[in-house]
């Protein structure tokens, strides 16, 4: 069966993730990203963890993404990206490193936990746990262990398009990641961002949906057309 493409508010939210390897620095960019509150509990902190920086996480969801012939074809990210998906300052603010082994008690308090150590049997006790006290849990590449799995996706501000193959092929949504990163621009994340402004205006301005439907749709395109975000 297909993953529902649920989209949460993660701000503030507690976020536990137990290991402080490579998938764990992914996992984490992630969270920070989306404006989760994360505490990492891990016996080793691997460098790129220990030295995060506000822009790691405004690079990072710009990595991973295939075009057709050509596997492993990583977009650098460069200064324009990260200055158009800066995230909010406080992100490093937002990020407690425990170093040490991991408890059960780590899990208590928590929304979401992500285990991502390189312990199979431990990922699913955490997830067992975490299943049995009412914890969305994540265990990397334990599908079975999880009750919500990672999408690959792009980010544009506020504008995000999230894929999943229900776990089939990771290689297969990072694929279409880098095709729809030619059509899900910084302009259009801009874009957004004019349209949530304007929004509340249009709507008391007009009487009908269909009226605004009209004027939302007149705006976008002539947007579109002109390459240009229209002055507020
Ligand atoms: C999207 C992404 C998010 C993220 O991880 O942040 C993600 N995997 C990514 C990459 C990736 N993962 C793997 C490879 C190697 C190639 C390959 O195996 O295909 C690559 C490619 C690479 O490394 O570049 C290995 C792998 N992954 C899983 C298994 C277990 C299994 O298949 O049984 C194995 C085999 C391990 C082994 O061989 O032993 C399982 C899961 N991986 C998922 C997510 C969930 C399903 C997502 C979906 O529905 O597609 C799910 C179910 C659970 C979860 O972890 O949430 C991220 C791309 C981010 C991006 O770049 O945008
Ligand atoms: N690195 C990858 O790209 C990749 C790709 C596919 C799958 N995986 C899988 O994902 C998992 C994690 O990969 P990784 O590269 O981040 O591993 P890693 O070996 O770099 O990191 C493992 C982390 O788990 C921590 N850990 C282990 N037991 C712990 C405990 N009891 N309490 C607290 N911390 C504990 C370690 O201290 C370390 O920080 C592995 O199962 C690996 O097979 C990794």
């Amino acid at each position: 069966m297909a993953y529902f493409p649920m989209f949460v508010d993660m701000t503030e939210r507690e976020c536990l993730i137990v290991g402080g390897g490579n998938v764990a620095y992914r996992k984490v960019i992630v969270m920070l990203d989306f404006g989760a509150k994360v505490t990492v509990v891990a016996e080793d902190i691997c460098d790129e963890l220990r030295k995060l920086t506000i822009d790691d996480i405004a690079s990072e969801d710009k990595k991973g993404s295939y075009t057709a012939n050509k596997e492993n074809n990583q977009t650098d990210p460069d200064a324009a990206n990260k200055e158009n998906n800066q995230p909010d300052s406080d992100a490093a603010d937002r990020i407690t490193i425990i170093k040490r082994r991991f408890d059960r008690k780590d899990c208590d308090g928590m929304e979401m936990v992500i285990a991502a150590t390189d312990d199979n049997a431990l990922n699913h006790e955490i997830a067992e746990y975490c299943k049995a006290n009412g914890i969305m849990v994540n265990a990397v590449d334990q599908k079975a262990d999880c009750s919500f799995i990672f999408p690959s996706y792009i980010k544009e501000k506020n504008l995000v398009a999230a894929f999943s193959s229900g776990g089939n092929s990771p290689v297969l949504t990072q694929y279409l990641k880098g095709k729809e990163q030619e059509i899900l621009t910084p302009f259009l994340g801009e874009l957004n961002e004019y349209m949530g402004q304007i929004r509340e205006k249009v709507i008391a301005q007009y009487d009908t949906q269909a009226e605004r439907k009209r004027v939302f749709k007149e705006i976008l395109c002539a947007a579109i057309d002109n390459g240009r975000i229209p002055e507020i």
